[in-house]
């Protein structure tokens, strides 16, 4: 069986998915609302829950499963991980959250590594809103394990009639290109929303993809692993879609709106990671460091784009 761990918008859409299949437990560090009303109406509303899930705050209950589907903020993993050891010793954890942690660069896989040794690691990643999964849209994802027979293994559970899955060894590529698409979609939000047109936008995707390619290499990632669902299939949908959270973001900074702070928002912190690594290493990220720049207040929009516009010209 397996359990999801993260009771917030993601966790619950895969519940609901892997429901169609067999009993899952959905765990959530605040249960009784979801339990009680069978529906996550603060993250995922008008989405109900299958009979077939059970919906707990136990979290030894949860872990006694095999496989485990982390869904929890990437900033708030390895101290979920950390805090309960223990439990997690020789689990395989697929970990559903895209992001560069901000006190040490790594990503998801490596974060799990580094907390749960013994554990077999892996991620689940992709172009999908947790609202299409729920509502049985169908959807393509990409799950990496760095060990082939524990990914197919993880393929074969965690398809269901809407959500095919294809796998990778390529661990590193996966978790860049989910995490480094969300800083482009907050760049191509701001664009929009300060009215500087689709063209724009198309330019930021491109060079911010070139950005994406750049950095994955640093990290010896498979440019393949880039170029499809985790990469590039991930950039395509949240740079164009007002569904998602980061692009929404941009959206408010461009825009001079306001933003609701308790939405999770991935692409900020890793803004802010990925600028200090790309500094450390010298790789040339301008879109990363003018989304550090309009999150932090040095930049507003405009001179972010005219500074990305008079770099020295060069050739594509
Ligand atoms: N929502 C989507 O459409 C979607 C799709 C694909 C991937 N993701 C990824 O899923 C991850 C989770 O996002 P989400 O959409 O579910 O966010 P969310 O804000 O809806 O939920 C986050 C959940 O994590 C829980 N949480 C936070 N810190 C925790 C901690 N320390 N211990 C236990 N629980 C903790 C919160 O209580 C909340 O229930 C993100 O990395 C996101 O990029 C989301
Ligand atoms: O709402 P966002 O911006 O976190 O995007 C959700 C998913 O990552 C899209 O694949």
């Amino acid at each position: 069986m397996v359990s999801v761990l993260g009771g917030g918008a993601f966790g619950t859409a895969l519940a609901i998915s892997l429901a169609q299949k067999s009993p899952v437990i959905l765990w959530a560090r605040a249960p009784e609302d979801m339990a009680q009303n069978r529906e996550n109406k603060a993250r995922l509303p008008g989405c109900e829950l299958p009979e077939a899930i059970t919906v707990t705050g136990d979290l030894a209950l949860a872990i006694k499963d095999d496989i485990l589907l982390v869904a929890v903020p990437l900033q708030s993993l390895r101290g979920f991980l950390a805090g309960h050891a223990d439990a997690f010793t020789g689990k395989t954890i697929v970990a559903c959250c895209k992001g560069i942690e901000l006190s040490t660069g790594a990503g998801p896989a490596t974060v799990i590594a580094e907390t749960i040794p013994s554990a077999t690691s892996a991620i689940l990643t992709g172009p999908s809103f947790a609202a299409d999964i729920a509502r049985g849209l169908p959807t393509a994802l990409t799950l990496a394990c760095a060990e082939d027979a524990a990914g197919a293994r993880l393929q074969q559970a965690l398809t269901t009639a809407n959500l095919r899955i294809y796998r990778t060894t390529d661990t590193a590529g996966a978790e860049l290109g989910g995490a480094l698409k969300n800083v482009v979609a907050i760049a191509c939000g701001a664009a929009m929303g300060a009215g500087l047109g689709e063209s724009a936008r198309a330019a930021l995707m491109t060079r911010g993809f070139a950005e994406m390619q750049r950095f994955a290499a640093h990290r010896h990632a498979d440019p393949a692993t880039l170029s499809g669902l985790s990469g590039f299939g991930d950039l395509t949908l949240t740079c164009t879609s007002q569904q998602s959270r980061n692009y929404r973001l941009g959206l408010a900074l461009g825009s001079g709106s306001d933003f609701d702070a308790s939405t999770t928002v991935e692409g900020a912190a890793t803004a802010r990671a990925m600028h200090e690594v790309a500094v450390k290493n010298a790789l040339e990220m301008p879109i990363t460091a003018a989304v550090t720049g309009l999150l932090d207040g040095s930049l507003d929009v405009k001179s972010a784009m005219a500074s990305l516009l008079n770099r020295p010209l060069k050739e594509e």
